[in-house]
């Protein structure tokens, strides 16, 4: 029998990755990346003058379809693999990555009486604009004692649908009135590539505080925040929602033209980017923790129970894996701290000397780096270049760096950021343990794990623990290809469940990094300096933070 094939499809932050998959070896068979060509938006609109607020983070649907068009036939041309082979294609997406549709299904961005208006475009994930709806929100939720907050550890995220659907009734409500529908980007291009209007259970239930028997917030939970808002879940998030794995129906002609693809082709429904990261690291049952690294970090563990506890972002029923409790927790930048570093604040000698030396000027700082010892710099800082996501959920959190002297060195400061990191996952983590998920392996996948050793031994210092790798560099699009063969289903040659897929084909690497005892003591020392600060800065003892962005937002308008 001739080879079978799946596609995954891994929409990132800057960039949609393609890969193609041998699904009777997991032999990664040809890969190929295509850029945003108008990447994140968060300075002004595309071909107009109209300049962003603070927190603005938007983007280009154009893009997404981009990426089918270049890098799709880019593998099968690579690869020699004929498109009758390809049985089903995957896709993941970062989420809550959401924006507004006409009747027709076209995102108002792209037409012409819209798309002056910032609201009408794609609000990436990273949008943190909406925090004061997020706030309304989860004062209203907790007023009314609703049970739904209690499965987002008592705070919805400003990242998230309803916050971010409110900000545009209130801000545009011209915009919000002619939204016909409001999607996840990764429920709009399974639209347009099978027709279908099916949103998917991950998206749903961790981004839009969807659960599969008690459904959406209530209409009056809705209309108490706004009469606007009250038919909202009924509306304009209408649409079956289908649990992972499922076929959302089959490629069209018109997709199947332009991608090279045979129409009828089986596409799963969409998933959350670090979501689909799990199996592809063979996790499919509970206990293992999975970081997925890349400009942010989520961290997914699944369990046989439901708790409750302060910084869990989200539990949902069947949300990663059929048949578990998905837990979600993260941090909203992680190598997006370590870029800002690179590209905003590495001294010039740095960049002469990384390109002298024909290195990047992430590898010569780590480089630096790695010849520090735990607490040399004296350095400390705390994570939240992007706000804290867990466990705090607040957006209007900001940076921190302690210790610095006239003597501080870049690599020390590069280094203090990879610690900062590496502390907010501890703290993710004994979140997790103290509110009854267990913790007992960690797994690491997504961008930087394979980038930089140095992160990942002090991750292993700081936690611990042992951390396996991921045995691809393309871990999501890796769990996508994987749910793509899922809904074509074994007659076609695909998997009959993700359980199964994952014990054919996913794997890690055998080398693994093991925590080295002397580096755990200091760690232990400098963690608990962090958590001090963490709750000085986060909890109330300093608002600084918060009066520094009101002033800075108030000097901007
Ligand atoms: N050697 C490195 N060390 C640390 N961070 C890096 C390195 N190379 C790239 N990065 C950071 O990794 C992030 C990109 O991660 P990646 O997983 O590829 O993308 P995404 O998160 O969009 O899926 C960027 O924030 C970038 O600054
Ligand atoms: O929020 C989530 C997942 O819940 C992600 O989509 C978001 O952190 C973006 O992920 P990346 O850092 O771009 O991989």
């Amino acid at each position: 029998m001739k080879r079978r094939y799946a596609i995954g499809i891994d929409y990132g932050t800057e960039s949609g990755r393609v890969l193609l998959v041998d699904l009777s070896t997991g032999e990664e068979v040809a890969t190929h990346v295509t850029t945003y060509s108008h990447g994140v938006i968060d300075e002004k609109l595309p071909e107009t003058s109209e300049k962003l607020g603070h927190d603005w983070a938007l983007q280009h649907p154009g893009d997404y379809i981009d990426v089918l068009r270049q890098s799709i036939p880019e593998v099968l041309s690579q690869s020699g693999v004929q498109p009758e082979q390809v049985i089903g294609l995957g896709i993941d997406f970062t989420a809550c990555t959401m924006m507004p549709l006409d009747s027709k299904g076209t995102p108002l961005c792209l037409l012409a009486e819209w798309k002056d208006n910032p609201h009408s475009w794609v609000k990436l994930w990273k949008h943190h604009a909406a925090q004061d709806e997020a706030n309304r929100i989860n004062e209203a939720a907790a007023q009314r004692k609703e049970k739904f907050l209690l499965r987002y550890g008592g705070k919805l995220s400003s990242e998230w649908m309803l916050a971010k659907a409110w900000q545009i009734l209130n801000e545009a409500p011209d915009v919000y009135e002619h939204a016909d529908l409001l999607m996840e980007a990764a429920d709009w291009v399974v639209m347009q590539l099978t027709g279908e209007l099916v949103r998917n259970s991950c998206t749903a239930g961790y981004k839009s505080v969807w659960h599969k028997r008690d459904g959406f917030p209530s209409r009056d939970f809705l209309r108490s925040l706004d009469p606007g808002l009250e038919q909202l879940a009924d509306t304009k998030l209408r649409g079956p929602i289908k649990k992972l794995g499922t076929r959302a129906g089959g490629l069209t002609d018109e997709m199947a033209s332009l991608t090279g693809l045979i129409p009828g082709t089986a596409v799963a429904v969409g998933n959350i980017d670090a979501h689909a990261m799990v199996p592809a690291v063979s996790v499919v049952t509970p206990g293992k923790l999975v970081l997925t690294m890349g400009t942010s970090t989520c961290h997914l563990i699944l369990s046989d129970n439901e708790v409750h506890a302060e910084g869990i972002a989200g539990v949902v029923e069947d949300g990663i894996i059929p048949g578990y409790y998905g837990y979600e927790a993260g941090q909203s930048a992680v190598g997006d701290i370590f870029a800002w570093y690179v590209n905003e604040a590495a001294p010039i000698d740095v960049k002469r000397q990384a390109s002298e030396t024909g290195m990047s000027i992430h590898e010569w700082l780590e480089r630096e780096a790695a010849k520090l010892s735990p607490g040399a710099s004296g350095l400390l800082a705390l994570d939240w270049w992007n706000g804290s996501r867990s466990v705090l959920m607040d957006a209007d959190l900001s940076g921190v760096i302690v210790g610095l002297t006239l003597q501080t060195r870049p690599e020390e400061i590069y280094r203090a950021l990879l610690e900062a990191t590496a502390y907010g996952t501890r703290a993710i983590i004994d979140t997790f343990t103290q509110g009854g998920v267990e913790v007992n392996e960690l797994y690491a996948c997504g961008g930087l794990p394979q980038r930089n050793r140095l992160l990942m031994q002090i991750y292993a210092d700081v936690t611990g623990k042992e951390i396996k790798i991921a045995d691809t560099a393309q871990t999501g699009a890796f769990g996508a290809a994987m749910f793509g063969a899922v809904a074509a289903g074994t007659e076609k040659g695909g998997f009959g469940s993700i359980v199964e897929a994952a014990e054919k084909i996913a794997r890690v690497r055998e080398e693994t990094f093991k925590p080295i005892e002397a580096n755990v003591r200091i760690y232990d020392r400098l963690y608990s300096d962090y958590k001090e600060l963490h709750d000085y800065f986060g909890r109330g003892g300093s608002d600084v933070m918060k009066r520094l962005k009101a002033m800075k937002t108030n000097n901007s308008r």
